[in-house]
């Protein structure tokens, strides 16, 4: 059960190639507007390239003179929204795909019962969406999608309209079911891209800007975006053979980090260190030898947990309220960041 997409849509600005292997779970990932549910539409044939190939499992359901219409492709989307049948009970939309396909009522009845006890809700089985909460509902129409056998299995945020008490039991669910299926989820969130997928592909702008296993990604990010999901601040300079040069003159200066990767002279690195790992300075601290000071203009304070989330332009740094006591601190205020060797990770450009 493995899909391969090429597919290029100009109305959209989109551009790209992706497979998907057996059994794989792969997070689709990005800013608004960067393509992703456009790539699933182009899955689920709802909508048709102006080039391109989509086979899954050898067969060819999107190419040149052939467009598998979407009820044909054994490809099933779980939207946000449950969308379920109102007039039927929980049972009775999980059957009714089942029976659409010519199941046997008995059969098909005994089939949902089964997939009721994997969503672990079979007490429910009587009853309407309308009785169901949101939660519930989703985890049903899981069960509905999952009970179609589909080859593949497309996952639109499927999270986003719980309850943040909510979303971890269902979670916990797709994680379980999902493990030895071929699925795609596009979801904003890290934590399904971490638990749910095997691998991360970043859309930006209508192109795929890096993919891999989901750990390596988050770890060593390359785009904005992924470091951004990934919590990390990334910053771009050329390796000297010591440091990493942050600009083109020298008095942009450089920082110190622990190479991650074998490092070529001259060539363009990434660096990532954790805002909580990046500290205010006033400048007359001591410094271990190794670590970097980069003086940086406040661009944003915001309350972040526990504590406060200080931007200068790329580089972010979480202060403790200890940090921030006798500091009045304003946006266009001059900072010294500090930044010590261990923390900051550098990394090739992929
Ligand atoms: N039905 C449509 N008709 C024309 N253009 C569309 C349509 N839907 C989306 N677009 C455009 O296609 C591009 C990709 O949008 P898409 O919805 O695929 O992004 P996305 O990554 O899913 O975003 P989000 O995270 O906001 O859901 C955007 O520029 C968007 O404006």
């Amino acid at each position: 059960m493995s899909l391969t997409l090429r597919a290029t849509v100009p109305a959209r600005g989109l551009d790209v190639e992706l497979e998907v292997a057996a059994g794989e779970t792969l997070a689709l990932v990005g800013p608004n507007g960067a393509g992703k549910s456009t790539i699933l539409s182009l899955i689920a044939g709802t909508l048709h390239p102006a080039a391109g190939r989509i086979v899954l499992d050898g067969r060819v359901l999107t190419g040149p003179g052939t467009r598998v219409p979407p009820n044909a492709r054994a490809v099933t989307t779980l939207s946000q929204d449950p969308v379920l049948f109102p007039h039927l009970s929980a049972r009775g939309n999980i059957m009714f795909g089942l029976r659409a396909h010519g199941m046997p009522r008995r059969r098909a009845r005994e089939e949902a019962d089964r997939w009721l006890e994997v969503i672990g809700l079979p007490e429910l089985a009587a009853r309407r969406p309308a009785q169901l909460s949101g939660g519930q509902a989703q985890r049903i129409a899981v069960a509905r999608a999952l009970a179609a056998e589909p080859r593949l299995l497309l996952l639109d945020e499927p999270m986003a309209a719980l309850d943040v008490d909510v979303a971890p039991a269902l979670r916990e669910l797709l994680r379980r079911v999902l493990a030895a299926r071929s699925a795609i989820v596009v979801s904003h969130d890290v934590l399904d891209a971490v638990t749910l997928a095997d691998r991360v592909a970043v859309v930006e702008a209508g192109r795929i800007v890096e993919q891999g296993p989901a750990r390596e990604v988050l770890a060593r990010p390359q785009a904005a975006f992924t470091a951004r999901l990934a919590g990390m601040n990334l910053l771009t300079g050329v390796w000297d053979g010591r440091a990493m040069g942050l600009g083109e003159d020298a008095a942009a200066g450089s920082l110190s980090g622990r190479p991650v990767r074998p490092l070529i002279a001259g060539t363009t690195v990434r660096a990532t260190v954790r805002p909580s790992q990046v500290r205010l300075v006033d400048g007359a601290e001591p410094r271990s030898p190794g670590s970097t000071v980069l003086s940086r203009t406040l661009t944003g304070l915001e309350p972040f947990g526990d504590m406060v989330r200080a931007r200068a332009g790329a580089l972010a740094a979480d202060l403790t309220p200890q940090q921030m006591a006798g500091r009045s601190l304003r946006p266009g205020d001059t900072v010294r960041f500090l930044l010590e060797e261990q923390d900051v990770s550098i990394y090739p450009v992929r």
